[in-house]
């Protein structure tokens, strides 16, 4: 078992007032590897200007900067990397035009989508959806065993995400899961995004220590 596990923050679907203070916060309360642009209603314009303004706040703080469903935009804005779905163009194309940057690639539940997605030079493989989520209707499950399986034979870093909290992070870590992704464990803390990342470190902490002891 792997007991290395960090946190990937993805922001909420529509940025409320004063997000950018809120991200900052968030950022500083604790541990966090990337943090994803995910605006699915926004103009290209909006878009344009999240990434100038928040960008900076988690690069300031070495958190990855990732872009969703754009690859050409995350390139030309300098962003640190894209996130893309199996509806989100051509992953070999992406892989090209990104460089060095990084390409994530949604894999739901198979094995066979991440396979190919690691022979596409992606960066990191994502599974989900684990448990139901609030955030986005989702028609794909993933299940422990694909991570498991992941982490013992390749080499390319698991991301996990869907529904994912502190209360039931703990199986994910324990299978090799490289990456929590989140965004209602965080920004619907009931006591604050702060809070949110405290309890997703903790709780990852935890159980990345009783993988180490097994
Ligand atoms: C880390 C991570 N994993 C999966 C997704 C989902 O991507 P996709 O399937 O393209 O769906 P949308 O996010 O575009 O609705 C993700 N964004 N991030
Ligand atoms: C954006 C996204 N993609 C998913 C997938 O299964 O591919 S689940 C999901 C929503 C994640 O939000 P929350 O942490 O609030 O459940
Ligand atoms: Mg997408």
């Amino acid at each position: 078992m792997d007991p290395d596990c960090r946190l990937y923050l993805i922001t909420p679907p529509v940025l409320p007032p004063r997000f950018a203070w809120q991200l900052a916060q968030a950022l500083d309360a604790g541990d966090v590897a990337s943090l994803q642009l995910r605006l699915k209603d926004a103009t290209p314009d909006e878009v344009r200007r999240a990434i100038e303004e928040l960008m900076p706040i988690a690069q300031a703080r070495d958190v990855a900067f990732l872009l969703n469903d754009d690859a050409a935009l995350a390139a030309e804005m300098g962003c640190d990397g894209a996130h893309l779905g199996q509806s989100d163009g051509d992953h070999v194309a992406a892989r090209a035009l990104l460089k060095d940057r990084i390409l994530g690639i949604t894999c739901h539940g198979s094995r066979h989508l991440a396979m190919r997605a690691g022979e596409q030079g992606a960066d990191y493989v994502a599974f989900g959806a684990f448990f139901p989520t609030a955030t986005k209707e989702v028609s794909e499950a993933a299940e422990m065993e694909v991570l498991e399986w992941w982490s013992e034979v390749f080499e390319v870093p698991s991301v996990a995400i869907g529904g994912i909290t502190a209360a039931n992070c703990a199986p994910l870590v324990q299978a090799g899961a490289n990456f929590l992704a989140v965004v209602g464990a965080v920004w619907n803390h009931p006591e604050g995004p702060a809070a949110g990342v405290k309890a997703m470190n903790q709780a990852i902490a935890a159980a990345g220590a009783m993988a180490a002891e097994d």
